[in-house]
């Protein structure tokens, strides 16, 4: 389980001072894939480096089982949406996806299954050879899931990471998501700008206003839990429910005019 209250960041530097987290709090339930959505610029990724222990946060509390964050906490994986940076261009792509594995210890049989596992899941078995840069983006972002995925979490965050793929791609990696946390069950915070992405891949959705940032609404979503692009999309639920989300970004961004 997940638990952010009161969470506030104020970033101070050179004298300037920028609100960027007022006062948020909400909690994701293990098991649970919540989406994070909210206008450009409202925090998003502050928030997530707070959560990962990247950041100090200025007041309030993040406790992942239970527990403060105060460093990067064990059993937590986090999937950039620049790929072009999160991948080691030197190493192969077997290399970059074991690298976590060394470094937490596992043995060398066992971080071989986990590799070929997990490369297999996002369709990339063939590539393990491969160096980053001789992939197409979508397949660095593969091979990026395929290293969160291989590393066991019990807690993935998600910051924007299909931004910079194109539209197919980023159909068959929401897919690709939506079908890895069913199987391994882990806990998911996606943090996206995209309303559609969220109501689709979410059984929660989130929303933040502008910054400073509060949470503004938050639903569940109650679509079946097979969920594919063609039928969810034209689904009359899924419209309403994106419809809702539209509304209360658009109220979060008067707000803050
Ligand atoms: N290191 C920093 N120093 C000062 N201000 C910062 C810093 N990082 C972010 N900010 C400010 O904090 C606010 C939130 O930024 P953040 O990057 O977290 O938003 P975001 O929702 O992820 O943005 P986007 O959707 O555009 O990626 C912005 O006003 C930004 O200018």
């Amino acid at each position: 389980m997940l638990e952010v209250k009161g969470l506030r960041k104020v970033y101070r530097g050179g004298g300037r001072e920028v609100e960027a987290l007022r006062d948020l709090t909400f909690t994701v339930e293990g098991g649970d894939l919540v989406c994070l959505v909210g206008p450009s610029g409202c925090g998003k990724t502050t928030l997530l480096r707070c959560v990962s222990g990247l950041l100090a946060p200025t007041s309030g509390d993040v406790r992942v089982g239970g527990k403060p964050v105060t460093g990067p906490p064990p059993g937590m994986a986090v999937v950039f949406q620049e790929y072009g940076r999160s991948l080691f261009p030197w190493m192969s792509v077997r290399d970059n996806v074991e690298l976590p594995l060394k470094q937490k210890g596992v043995d060398r049989a066992r971080r071989r299954e986990l590799v070929e596992g997990a490369l297999d899941a996002v369709g990339l078995g063939g590539t393990a050879g491969a160096y980053p840069w001789q992939l197409s983006g979508g397949m660095q972002q593969r091979v990026a899931i395929a290293r969160a995925v291989a590393y066991e979490p019990e807690t993935l965050l998600m910051d924007e990471p299909f931004a910079a793929v194109d539209a197919q791609t980023r159909a068959d990696l929401e897919d690709l998501v939506r079908a890895l946390w069913q199987r391994l069950e882990v806990t998911v915070l996606f943090v996206t700008h995209d309303i559609d992405e969220a109501v689709y891949l979410g059984r929660r959705v989130v929303m933040l206003s502008s910054s400073p940032t509060v949470v503004q609404d938050e639903l569940v979503v109650d679509l079946p839990a097979e969920r594919d692009q063609l039928h969810t999309r034209a689904d009359p639920r899924f419209i309403e429910l994106r419809t809702r989300v539209y509304e209360q970004i658009q109220l979060a961004k008067k707000a803050a005019r």
